[in-house]
């Protein structure tokens, strides 16, 4: 895995000096980004230079647009998942208020400081710097200045249209989870630490793993999923319930029931990752819980079945 880097004070920006450079937010490190990133490492291994995934440690719309935001990944896992993109070196920007309130030029000044990168590669629709205001043709002109090479390319399309974090989004939100996963390039996931849930699940006969995903880290429509539950290294085939359980909503605060298949060990406080595979149904209120139970059993079939 690549080494990441956090570009505060401490960082010498020489490290750019000569470096190919992929620069975004690149949340869920879909299709398009790994092009992209691609792109980074072709020219690095032209120029015999090294390869670098540019970001942000934060995503900038947590800081401008907090409550529409429903991110496909944390921080942290998109940070690791950039660098096992196979690039040399993750290279993560302090995101502040002061540093976005900066000029175009400014913005430019402040990232690379002396060590100027000989290839920077961005999609045609990049914007930085205040108010969005720098895009292709100030990068261009600063690069010029700078020796640096600026490619913007188009942006990778699948079906006539972009591959996107929006796009992705949007479907995930429509829970049209398989064009969803075609365009990550692989499953969606959502992570947690497992919580104790009210114990009905139990009685029931039906055990989950209760996960309390926030809003803003759950994307995904409400409803009933086949997945992979990743826990302690290993991976069991899972019947997922994405929200809160509409027949329980009183009471309720789980976000993501995970009924593991063939499986009663105790993870409570354990990090679990869930991988999504199938949208199954959308989740509903039962009058009658026999017939909650039978819906949640026939999901737990087909997952046996078919995953
Ligand atoms: C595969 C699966 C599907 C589910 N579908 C629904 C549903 O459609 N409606 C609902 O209210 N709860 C649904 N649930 C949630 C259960 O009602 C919930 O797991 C149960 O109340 C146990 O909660 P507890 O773990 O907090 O005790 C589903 C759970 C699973 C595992
Ligand atoms: N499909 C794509 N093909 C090539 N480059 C892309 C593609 N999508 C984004 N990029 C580029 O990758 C970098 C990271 O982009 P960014 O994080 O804004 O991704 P995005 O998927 O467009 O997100 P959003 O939909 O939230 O705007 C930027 O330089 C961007 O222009």
């Amino acid at each position: 895995m690549a080494q990441i880097y956090k570009a505060d004070e401490t960082f010498d920006r020489g490290y750019f000096q000569g470096a190919s450079c992929a620069f975004g937010v690149f949340d869920g490190v879909h299709r398009g980004h790994r092009f992209l990133l691609s792109c980074a490492q072709d020219t690095a291994r032209q120029n015999d230079g090294k390869s670098i995934a540019l970001t942000f440690d934060i995503d900038p719309d947590e800081m401008f647009h907090a409550q529409r935001l429903r991110k496909l990944m944390s921080n942290e896992e998109r940070l690791e998942m950039l660098a096992q993109t196979g690039v040399d070196a993750v290279v993560a920007l302090p995101f502040t208020r002061e540093f976005a309130a900066s000029s175009p030029e400014e913005f430019l000044v402040r990232t690379f400081g002396t060590g100027v990168p000989a290839h920077l590669h961005v999609g045609f629709d990049f914007h930085f710097g205040a108010k969005a205001a720098g895009a292709v043709p100030e990068l261009r002109t600063w690069a010029d200045g700078h020796g640096m090479q600026v490619h913007a390319h188009d942006l990778k399309s699948e079906d006539g249209a972009p591959i996107t974090a929006t796009r992705i989004r949007l479907l995930l939100a429509d829970g049209k989870l398989d064009e969803a996963n075609h365009l990550l390039g692989r499953p969606y996931f959502m992570t947690g630490i497992v919580r104790p849930g009210r114990g009905e699940g139990a009685d029931m006969g039906i055990r989950t793993a209760n996960l309390e995903v926030p809003d803003q880290m759950r994307p995904l429509s409400d409803g009933v999923y086949g997945a992979y539950a990743h826990v302690d290294g290993k991976r069991y085939k899972a019947a997922v319930n994405v929200g809160v359980a509409a027949t329980f909503a009183d009471r309720a605060t789980a976000t993501c029931e995970v009924h593991i298949l063939d499986f009663d060990g105790d993870i409570y406080g354990q990090y679990m990752k869930v991988e999504f595979m199938k949208w199954l149904r959308p989740m509903r209120a039962f009058d009658d819980i026999s017939e909650l139970i039978a819906a949640v059993q026939a999901n737990i079939d087909w997952v046996r079945e078919n995953l």
